[in-house]
């Protein structure tokens, strides 16, 4: 009903504000677009789903998330792909090891001080019920 498409339009823009913050930091630029499979023939013989910032972006406003959790399965995906695909132990790789990790922090802190847990638990309830 009406009142669930008004929660699910605070809970678009909640992830679309999360997610803008995390594509201004400078940290996480290695994050903000898909990796180029140009430049990077073997990457989707590795990494089967993968997930950038825009493309979390672009899912929001397709009405791919009707909960946070869901929108967390696919932001996880960005640092958990980073950390598959550059493991060894050369300076980039662990560069780009750090900065998933503080990506994986980040997403969490944030969602930990700013998500309200009433409010969750009501997407949740639509969730169930569709
Ligand atoms: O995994 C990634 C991105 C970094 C976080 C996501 N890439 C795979 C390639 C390996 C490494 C060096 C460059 O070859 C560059 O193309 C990539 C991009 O970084």
């Amino acid at each position: 009903e009406e009142q669930e498409e008004d929660v699910l339009r605070e809970l678009r823009l909640f992830l679309r504000n999360v997610t803008e913050r995390l594509a201004l930091d400078r940290r996480f630029k290695a994050f903000t677009k898909p990796v180029d499979i140009e430049e990077v023939p073997d990457y989707l013989i590795v990494i089967k789903k993968p997930m950038d910032l825009s493309t979390l972006l672009t899912n929001i406003d397709e009405h791919k998330y009707v909960t946070v959790s869901e929108f967390m399965s696919d932001a996880d995906l960005i640092w958990q792909n980073a950390l598959e695909y550059n493991p060894d132990s050369d300076p980039m790789d662990r560069h780009i090891r750090h900065r998933a990790c503080a990506l994986k922090d980040t997403v969490r802190a944030i969602i930990r001080d700013e998500l309200d847990e009433d409010f969750d638990r009501v997407c949740e309830e639509i969730k169930e019920s569709r």
